[in-house]
C-alpha cells in the first residue's frame, strides 16, 4: 500500500464516450493521485475497457476532458500520450509473438526512448521469472509469463502512469501474487497505476482507491478502506 495521496496525476472530467452511435460512458469524473493505485471495477460490459481506451487515446470522447498532470490531453493521439509517460498493457497480454522476450523488451524500449537501458534491467527485476526466458519466443510463453512480459514491456517505456486492463485475468494464483508484488513495487517507485481488476480480493489488497462502474456510470468512488467485501459485492450486483 502506498502513502497518502497529494498530487493529482490524472483527472477525467465529465467524460462521455462510445462507439459510433452506441453510447457507453456517461459523465465519468475521476481524479488519480501520483504514486497511487486506482482500481476500476464493474461487471462485464459496463465500459471499463472503453474508459481505459479513452484515456490512452484509442477512442475519442464525445464530451469531457482528460488532464495529465497539468496538460489537457483529450485530443492527443496515443503515441504522444506514450511519449508523455502513459503506458498501456491492454487486456489479453498482448505481445509480439514471433519475437523473443528480450526482443519484445528492446522494441518497446527503443520505440519510446524515454530512458536508458537500465529500464530493461529494472523491468526484469520486477519480473524475475522472465530472466531465464529472454531467448524464448513470446508466442511460446504461458499465459502468466506473457502477462508479465506485457507489463514489463509497458515498464521499459519509463511510464509515469501505468494502465493495466485485467492483468490477473485467467492467470494462475502464484503468478497473480507475483504480478501484485510488481504492481505494488512500481507504485512505491512513484509511478501512478490505473488498473481494471475483476477480482475483488486482488483489488482490496492492491488499491488505494476503488471506482465501480455500472452501465457506463460511476456508482461508487472512494478510498479502498471505505469498501468491505460485502459492500463491494453489493455495488457490483446493481
Ligand atoms: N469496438 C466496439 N464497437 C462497438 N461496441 C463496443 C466495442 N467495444 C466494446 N463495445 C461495447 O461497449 C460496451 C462496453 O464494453 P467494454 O469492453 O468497455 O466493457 P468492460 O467493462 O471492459 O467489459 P469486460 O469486463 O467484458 O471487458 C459493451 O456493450 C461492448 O459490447
Amino acid at each position: 500500500m502506498t502513502t497518502t495521496p497529494t498530487t493529482p496525476h490524472l483527472s477525467v472530467h465529465n467524460l462521455h464516450a462510445g462507439y459510433g452511435r452506441a453510447r457507453v460512458l456517461f459523465d465519468i469524473n475521476l481524479t488519480i493521485h501520483t504514486g497511487t493505485i486506482a482500481c476500476i471495477m464493474g461487471r462485464n460490459g459496463v465500459g471499463k475497457t472503453t474508459l481505459l481506451n479513452t484515456i490512452t487515446g484509442l477512442i475519442t470522447p464525445t464530451q469531457g476532458t482528460i488532464t495529465h498532470t497539468t496538460t489537457d490531453i483529450t485530443h492527443l493521439p496515443p503515441h504522444q500520450r506514450t511519449r508523455r509517460g502513459i503506458a498501456y498493457a491492454p487486456q489479453g497480454h498482448d505481445t509480439f509473438a514471433p519475437l523473443t522476450v528480450a526482443e519484445n523488451l528492446h522494441v518497446a524500449h527503443q520505440a519510446t526512448q524515454r530512458g536508458g537501458p537500465h529500464l530493461i534491467e529494472t523491468a526484469l527485476e520486477r519480473f524475475p521469472r522472465l530472466k531465464p526466458l529472454l531467448n524464448r519466443k513470446a508466442g511460446l510463453l504461458s499465459g502468466g509469463q506473457a502477462q508479465q512480459l506485457a507489463i514489463a514491456r509497458a515498464l521499459v517505456t519509463n511510464p509515469t502512469l501505468l494502465i493495466l486492463d485485467e492483468p490477473t485475468e485467467g492467470i494462475q494464483p502464484n503468478i497473480v501474487a507475483e504480478i501484485e508484488t510488481a504492481i505494488t513495487a512500481t507504485a512505491a517507485q512513484g509511478i501512478t497505476i490505473l488498473l481494471v481488476e475483476q477480482y475483488l480480493d486482488v483489488a482490496l489488497r492492491l488499491a488505494d482507491t476503488i471506482t465501480v462502474i455500472d452501465a457506463g456510470r460511476i456508482v461508487h468512488t472512494g478510498p479502498r478502506t471505505e469498501l468491505t467485501h460485502a459492500s463491494a459485492h453489493a455495488l457490483m450486483a446493481i
